[in-house]
């Protein structure tokens, strides 16, 4: 064996070799570090959180360092505790950090005036990554979600014509739809979040997609299994950060993968055809207006799921938490109803006019909005080194370096959660707070973002969720949670959202049933 085949001598080239990267990336970084004038926040060090590297002493060893975080990560997410470890290490860190996991560099902030730059001041500096395209990819696709730029405006503006207004047949087919939730909701030992999330699916794909799945009157829930093990594959690809972004979802889960496209192509047949018939020229949806607009099949297909996750999965969990708290909460449903009987009265549906004054349900929506934030987190990506306005200096209130490339995570759930914002009893989830506090700075609740990339959604949400509300109210004089529902406060279940941990067992009693 010559010296340049030995065992030893590769070892050692290869050792010399990522020692040198090492350097030359260490030095690359205090470079435009120095030219920023800022440095990289706190790092995460250690299991006690409390350690820090000062950023001057780091160290340059990426590689390996942050095994033991990510192995406390893994575990705080099993147990559907990640926003509170995430939330400890956040306040442990003056609320801006950086976190080296397995290759990876992230930052982690809650800070209002952080977010404020993210989705506002600095909006054209950061984007939504390659990364996290790769990582959805067969969730999201190539569609409004991953998109950045003009493509994205562009985008925008055609989904903002059918998704930011509410028109009179949606009230025709919202309340169809609730009526067949409202019979599974009779029934005892149903779980209230399976039926709103199949009442959200029924809704959403009747009115942006042009038929609906009518999943509320089908024992067989395929679409919404099959969704479901990809997002939480998505997930845990996402925790793994650079490593996640090679894996494949169809080594892992082929046939789900398999049973999305089919679906997809099925919901684009349908539009095809329906769009192509010269008499008919389809319907006004949403996917048909894409496609009388130029799209082709696989944008039509990659809409279809960005539709469903965008018109479905938010408000599922608001209204499942909303749902949960006000079977938990007698006195707050006895408002609810008065108020609704008051001004709608129980022989009639409820209007747009009405739901406009129906003033606690709003309280009690805005409630559940910031108690339960339904995205949790959410992430971007600056195209070019930036500086953030929070987080550096002994007391986090300098600026910070962020170079490109490097993933910006947000805490939305945590930054609603912040003690130190003056919010009284933060953690208590309690309507009447809204009758008369306000925050002190609209970057401080942001359950729809601000700025460019705004919910486009967010009014047909509001109606949907306030809709939903006033008729349980009609409909049912008691909700009241069973004993077997196991509490859930703080704990989420991470699939791309913040979903409910466990099932909301309930019992609702019809008027003039009992
Ligand atoms: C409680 C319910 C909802 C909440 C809290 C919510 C929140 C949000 C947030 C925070 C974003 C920004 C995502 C990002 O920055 O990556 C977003 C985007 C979006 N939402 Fe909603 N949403 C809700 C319901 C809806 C509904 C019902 C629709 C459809 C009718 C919808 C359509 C969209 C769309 C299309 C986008 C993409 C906007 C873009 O990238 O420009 N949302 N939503």
């Amino acid at each position: 064996m010559g010296l340049f085949t030995s065992p030893i001598f590769i070892v050692g080239v290869a050792l010399t070799a990522i020692f040198a990267f090492n350097i030359y990336a260490w030095t690359d970084r205090r470079k435009r570090y120095a030219s920023l004038q800022a440095g990289p926040p706190p790092i995460v060090a250690s299991k006690s959180f409390g350690q820090l590297y000062p950023p001057s002493s780091y160290i340059p060893t990426d590689l390996y360092q942050g095994l033991n975080i990510v192995i406390e990560m893994f575990k705080a997410v099993r147990k559907h505790r990640f926003y509170h470890w995430t939330k400890e290490m956040l306040e442990n860190h003056m609320h801006t950090m950086e976190l080296r996991m397995l290759g990876t560099r992230l930052v982690m902030t809650d800070d209002p005036d952080n977010i404020k730059a993210i989705q506002d001041t600095q909006f054209w500096a950061v984007a939504k990554s390659e990364e996290q395209h790769q990582i959805f990819k067969h969730i999201l696709g190539d569609a409004i979600f991953a998109m950045n730029g003009g493509q994205w405006k562009r985008e925008a503006d055609l989904y903002r014509a059918h998704m930011s207004r509410v028109r009179d047949s949606d009230f025709e087919v919202t309340e169809r739809h609730i009526l067949d939730a409202f019979d599974l909701l009779a029934k005892d030992g149903s779980d209230g979040f399976d039926i709103i999330d199949r009442l959200q699916l029924d809704i959403v794909t009747e009115i942006f997609c042009g038929e609906s799945t009518n999943s509320l009157t089908s024992d067989q829930q395929p679409f919404r299994g099959a969704m479901e093990t990809l997002q939480k594959i998505a997930s845990f690809r996402q925790l793994l950060g650079k490593v996640g972004v090679y894996l494949n979802d169809a080594w892992i889960a082929p046939r789900a993968v398999k049973f999305i496209d089919d679906y997809q192509d099925a919901f684009a047949s349908k539009a095809f055809a329906r769009t192509g018939k010269s008499s008919a020229r389809g319907s006004d949806c949403l996917i048909d207006d894409l496609i009388r607009k130029g799209k082709q099949r696989e944008d039509i297909k990659n809409a279809v799921t960005s539709i469903l996750l965008a018109g479905k999965d938010p408000s599922t969990t608001t209204m499942a938490f909303g749902f949960y708290e006000i079977a938990r909460h007698p006195h707050v449903y006895a408002r609810m109803k008065a108020e609704v009987e008051e001004h709608i009265g129980l022989d009639r549906l409820p209007t747009m006019a009405d739901l406009q004054k129906l003033t606690y349900i709003k309280m009690v929506i805005k409630e559940t909005l910031r108690d339960h934030h339904p995205l949790g987190f959410n992430a971007r990506v600056p195209i070019k080194d930036i500086t953030l306005p929070r987080g550096g200096g002994a007391d986090g209130r300098s600026p910070i370096a962020v170079l490109k490339g490097t993933q910006i995570i947000y805490g939305l759930l945590s930054l609603q959660h912040r003690h130190d914002l003056g919010i009284e009893d933060v953690d208590t989830w309690r309507p009447e707070r809204w009758e008369t506090w306000k925050p002190h700075s609209k970057w401080e609740y942001v359950p729809f973002n601000h700025g460019p990339r705004i919910c486009i959604g967010q009014q047909f949400a509001n109606f949907q969720m306030e809709y939903f509300l006033a008729r349980l109210c009609q409909e049912f004089e008691s909700v009241v949670l069973l004993p077997e529902s196991l509490p859930q406060e703080g704990l989420v279940k991470l699939e791309l959202n913040t979903k409910m941990a466990h099932p909301i067992y309930a019992r609702c009693v019809r008027r003039g049933s009992g």
